[in-house]
C-alpha cells in the first residue's frame, strides 16, 4: 500500500442561516486560488441540498440529507470522509454541519474517521448570525440559545457575521458575550463573511482549543453511555447541553409550476415565527431567470440563478411546532393564482 497522505478537515459549525455556506464559497475559493483541490461534505436536515447550488461543479462534494450528522446519522460521517479521500484524494476537506448540529458530537464523527483513513482535524470554525444571538441573548433561554452556545463554545475560531444587522453598540455586546462563553477562540466580525482567509486558517494553528473541546467530548461520552441519539437534553457539570431534534421540524413544497413574485414576497413576510428557516428554487411568472430564495432569521433573500442539470422548483421551511398544512395551502395558493 502507498502512504497516504495526511488530508486536513475542517468543520463549519453555526445556526441555520448563519453564513456558513457563504463561508464555505470563499474558503473553496481561497483553496482553488492557492491551486489546491478543496471537498465538501454537506449534510442537510431537508432532502434537497439547495446550499450545493452555491458551489461550483469542479468540487467534489457529498451530500448527507435527511438527518443530522450529529445524532441520526453520525455513524455515516467517518466513511463518508474515508468515500470521498479514496475517491477524490482533496487536498482539504470541509464538513457543513447543519444548522442544529451539536458540534461536539460532530467532532466525535470526524475523529471516528482517524481510526481508519489519515487526517487532521484542524478545528471548528463557527459562524453566528449577529441579530439573531442578540435576541436570544436578551430572552436568555430556548433551545436554540442554548445551542448556539453550545457552538460557540465549541469554535476554535469565531466569525461573528451579519454584523450589518445589529449597531455598535450592540456588536461590542456580542462580541463581549462571546469571549466569556469561550475564551480561546479569535473572533472576527464580518458581513457576509467576508474575513482575510489567510486569518481564519492561521487562527486554527493553535490546537490548545481544540484539544480541550475534544476532552470534553470525549469525557461526556463516558458520563452519558456513549451515543444516545434521543438522549435528552441535560447539562452537567461541563455546561455542555445535548439538544435532541425531535422538535424541529422540516416541510419540503415541490411546486408544480411559476408563482407571482409579488405574492410570494408577501407570505414569505407573512410567516410565522416558528418557521426560522426557509430556502428554495423558484421560478416567478412575472420574471424571465429562476431565482434561489433564502430566508434567515425574518430576511428574506433572492438571487438571480441559472441551475446546472435539472433542478425543480421547491422551497424547504424549516422550525419549529409550525402547521405543515398551513403552509401547504398557502403555497398551493400561491400556484393556482
Ligand atoms: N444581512 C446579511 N445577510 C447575510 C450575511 N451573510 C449571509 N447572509 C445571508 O443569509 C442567508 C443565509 O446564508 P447561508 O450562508 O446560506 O447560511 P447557512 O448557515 O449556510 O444556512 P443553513 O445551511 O441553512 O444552515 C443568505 O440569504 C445569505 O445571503 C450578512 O453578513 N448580512
Amino acid at each position: 500500500m502507498t502512504t497516504q497522505k495526511v488530508t486536513p478537515i475542517y468543520i463549519l459549525s453555526g445556526f441555520l442561516g448563519s453564513g456558513k455556506t457563504t463561508l464555505l464559497q470563499r474558503l473553496v475559493n481561497y483553496w482553488q486560488s492557492q491551486g489546491l483541490l478543496p471537498a465538501v461534505i454537506m449534510n442537510e436536515i431537508g432532502d434537497v441540498n439547495l446550499d450545493g447550488l452555491l458551489v461550483e461543479e469542479r468540487v467534489p462534494m457529498t451530500e448527507m440529507l435527511s438527518g443530522c450528522i450529529c445524532c441520526s446519522i453520525r455513524g455515516d460521517l467517518s466513511m463518508e470522509i474515508a468515500g470521498l479521500i479514496q475517491r477524490e484524494a482533496p487536498d482539504v476537506i470541509v464538513v457543513e454541519a447543519t444548522g442544529i448540529a451539536n458540534p461536539l458530537e460532530i467532532l466525535d464523527g470526524v475523529t471516528e474517521a482517524a481510526l481508519y483513513i489519515k487526517i487532521d482535524l484542524k478545528g471548528v470554525i463557527t459562524v453566528v448570525d449577529s441579530a439573531h444571538l442578540l435576541e436570544l441573548y436578551r430572552n436568555q433561554k430556548g433551545k436554540t440559545f442554548r445551542l448556539m452556545q453550545e457552538q460557540i463554545r465549541a469554535a476554535s475560531c469565531l466569525i461573528l457575521n451579519k454584523t450589518d444587522r445589529v449597531d455598535h453598540d450592540e456588536q461590542e455586546l456580542l462580541a463581549g458575550v462571546i469571549s466569556r462563553w469561550n475564551a480561546y477562540a479569535p473572533v472576527l466580525s464580518t458581513v457576509r463573511c467576508d474575513v482575510e482567509i489567510p486569518d481564519v486558517l492561521e487562527s486554527l494553528g493553535n490546537d490548545s482549543r481544540l484539544s480541550a473541546v475534544l476532552q470534553a467530548s470525549s469525557q461526556e461520552e463516558e458520563e452519558v453511555g456513549g451515543n444516545n441519539p434521543h438522549a435528552h437534553q441535560h447539562s452537567h457539570e461541563h455546561g455542555h447541553t445535548h439538544t435532541h431534534h425531535d422538535h424541529v421540524m422540516v416541510y419540503t413544497h415541490y411546486l408544480s409550476g411559476p408563482v407571482d413574485s409579488g405574492e410570494f414576497e408577501s407570505f414569505i413576510a407573512n410567516l410565522p415565527r416558528e418557521v426560522y428557516r426557509a430556502k428554495g428554487v423558484l421560478t416567478f411568472s412575472d420574471t424571465a431567470s429562476r431565482f434561489l430564495f433564502q430566508y434567515a432569521f425574518r430576511e428574506p433573500d433572492f438571487l438571480r440563478i441559472t441551475p446546472q442539470g435539472e433542478v425543480p422548483d421547491v422551497v424547504v421551511f424549516i422550525g419549529e411546532h409550525f402547521s405543515k398544512s398551513t403552509l401547504e395551502q398557502g403555497m398551493r395558493a400561491l400556484e393556482k393564482a
